[in-house]
């Protein structure tokens, strides 16, 4: 080693990005309005896909009131990759040119399947050194959501993916619809705080730091990220599986309102599998390699924490579709957190026992073949 090589410059704290969606008209745009004037939302640059305004060639720059900054770009469900990377890129630029950006709020148009966003935070190599994705905030039009969630698909699948859900217009539904839509959404996502704007208004402590870091603390926030607690209380006791969300074996009496669940939720399958005993690294990233490379496309998010054989801090993992965000050493367990492995899988057209069953399997037969030595991340 040389002794005259500087030693290399630390990794810039990365910048917290909330997605924010929602379908058509669901509030976002007054949600947003409402939250960048909160002090909190200082500093605060946004990316804005509407549809049919200029493309980020014609990046359009407005300075709202003094730090925030305002990126009209194109239609991003259509070149989400490449455009999101170009506008990322250019705020990475700004904040070393000295521009104070402490957060990224991306708001999508209402169509917008979030995926292809969550893939760009994840595999872009400048993306990934300067941002972390801080969550996937989707709001829900009390009013309409119902009809929604039946007719499309896509409305669905950004309630399904979400880590936060907010119900927006509870004024304009009746008490036993708002319930009956908190009842349908919890089935869908048991994992997401489940909350409520009117006129866009709400606490932004409850939609931001939803990551795995917490940046007050600068230590990985395992309960707030994962919740693995809130999936694991959704799941039917005593058996330990879960009945109640694998709609594909429908159980009629246990859901709490009588809103048949439509065939775009009976598609959805989302659930926790934990481990007691520490994993093999190379077994499970085997079977999560294949498992996307075949299914990719119902992965619609897979997040984890892992107790791995030979490994003493735990790792987070995060995926969408066919990506994985590289596996993520924590520092450390948090205190008082049980350290077993937990994996929140949320698919599509892909049942639990077909997952769980090959998941286990493989797990074990590379826990045996690693009883030799197991090799880390
Ligand atoms: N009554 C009522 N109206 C609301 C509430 N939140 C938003 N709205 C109204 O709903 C309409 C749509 O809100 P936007 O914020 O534009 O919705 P959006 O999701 O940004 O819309 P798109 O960009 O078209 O997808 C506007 O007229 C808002 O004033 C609410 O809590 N109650």
């Amino acid at each position: 080693m040389s002794a005259a090589a500087p030693p290399p410059a630390p990794r810039p704290e990365p910048v917290p990005v909330t997605v924010l969606t929602g379908f058509l008209g669901s509030g976002k745009t007054t949600l947003l309005n409402r939250l960048l004037r909160h002090p909190a939302l200082r500093d605060t640059a946004v990316l804005i896909n509407e549809f049919g305004e200029v493309g980020l060639d014609h990046l359009l720059v407005e300075r709202l009131d003094g730090d925030t900054v305002l990126l009209n770009a194109g239609c991003l469900c259509c070149t989400v990759r490449g455009d999101l990377v170009r506008a990322l890129r250019d705020l990475a630029l700004r904040i070393e040119q000295g521009h104070a950006i402490r957060r990224v709020v991306v708001e999508t148009t209402g169509l917008a399947d979030p995926a292809p966003i969550l893939q760009t935070l994840m595999s872009d190599p400048l993306v990934l050194y300067r941002y972390r994705l801080d969550g996937v905030v989707t709001l829900v039009d009390a009013a309409t959501g119902m009809a929604t969630l039946d007719a499309q698909p896509e409305a669905v699948k950004q309630a399904a993916v979400a880590d936060r859900l907010v119900l927006t217009k509870t004024d304009l539904a009746t008490p036993a619809a708002v319930s009956a839509l908190r009842a349908r959404l919890r089935d869908l996502n048991p994992g997401a705080p489940l909350l409520t704007a009117l006129q866009g208004e709400i606490e932004p402590e409850a939609l931001l730091d939803c990551g795995l870091y917490d940046a007050t603390r600068k230590h990985p926030d395992v309960r707030r990220w994962l919740d693995a607690e809130a999936w694991q209380a959704a799941e039917a006791p005593g058996d330990g599986h879960d009945h109640r969300h694998d709609h594909g074996h429908a159980h009629p009496g246990a859901h709490h309102h009588h809103h048949d669940p439509s065939r775009h939720d009976a598609r959805i399958h989302s659930f926790c599998v934990s481990f007691e005993e520490p994993l093999p690294w190379d077994g499970l990233a085997t079977w999560l390699e294949v498992l996307t490379m075949t299914r990719g496309e119902s992965v619609l998010r897979i997040k984890g924490i892992l107790n791995l054989l030979g490994e003493t801090r735990p790792v987070a993992i995060h995926g969408v579709q066919h990506l994985f965000h590289p596996p993520v050493k924590l520092e450390r367990w948090p205190e008082g957190d049980d350290r077993r492995s937990r994996l929140v899988f949320i698919l599509r057209d892909l049942d639990r026992a077909t997952v769980e069953k090959g998941l286990r399997a493989f797990a074990e037969s590379a826990r045996q073949q690693a009883a030799t030595g197991a090799v880390g991340p």
